[in-house]
């Protein structure tokens, strides 16, 4: 469903150029469950991005659903980036002074819908999360892994196909990072499709493709378990 064919991405600032992405080609199929791996600084963050056309390549196309993206308007992109992706970062990136109910309906303000449904939407996902008890909890009343269960809760409460995560256990402990983990098996095991980066092998290995960036390419790719 996601295809990346000879992507490349360079920043450029006042003095300083760096290719971050050389010609990577990259397939995601529906269901698929991937581990993104390399050392700080080879270019996942950026490669995570322009899968969830939060930004867009230099050179080479990125097609969802055989739709090519590149002719697309950026309005035209948003909406398809509502709809297709949920994210989650490493550092939650909720909003303090909204509680945890009106967090997780932030994704549906873009939509048309009532505010009965998109509380009904939120209370649903915080409950898939196992939150149910604490929706009108403030963020920072909750432990860590409550906080990023919340933000999978607010990446997954527009029904997205593809949940991007971007080292979400990387501000965890071991037991709430393989909670988060279980969840987000859980998640693909249900249908959602996840492509996830990570620095942890024992983490990866749980998941059904690793595939490794190094120096801005795809170095290998390694299978684990079917789709
Ligand atoms: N907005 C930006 N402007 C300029 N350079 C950038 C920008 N974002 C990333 N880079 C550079 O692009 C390269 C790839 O960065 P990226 O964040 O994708 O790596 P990463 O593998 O995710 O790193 P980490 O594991 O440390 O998060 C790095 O050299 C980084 O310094």
């Amino acid at each position: 469903m996601i295809r990346l064919h000879n992507v490349s991405k360079t920043y450029r600032t006042d003095k300083v150029e760096t290719l971050a992405l050389k010609d990577i080609d990259l397939a995601v199929e529906r269901g698929e469950f991937v581990a993104l791996m390399g050392p700080s600084g080879c270019g996942k963050s950026t490669l995570l991005n322009l899968i969830g056309l939060l930004d867009r390549p230099g050179r080479g196309s990125v097609e969802i659903d055989g739709a090519a993206i590149g002719s697309y308007g950026d309005k035209t992109v948003a909406r398809l980036r509502n709809r297709t992706f949920g994210f989650v970062f490493q550092s939650f990136h909720l909003i303090p002074d909204l509680r945890v109910i009106d967090n997780v309906e932030l994704p549906l303000l873009y939509r048309s819908l009532s505010g009965g449904e998109r509380r009904k939407l939120a209370r649903e996902a915080l409950t898939r999360v196992g939150l149910g008890a604490r929706m009108d909890h403030f963020p920072n009343q909750l432990s860590g892994g409550q906080q990023q269960r919340v933000a999978i809760a607010r990446a997954i409460v527009g029904r997205p196909h593809v949940l991007l995560a971007d080292e979400p256990t990387g501000n965890l402990d071991s037991k709430m990072g393989a909670e988060i983990m279980d969840l987000l098996l859980q998640l693909n095991a249900e249908g959602t499709t996840v492509v996830m980066v990570t620095h942890d092998e024992q983490e990866a290995r749980r998941v059904g493709r690793i595939v490794r960036v190094f120096d801005g390419q795809l170095v290998g790719q390694e299978q684990l378990h079917a789709a």
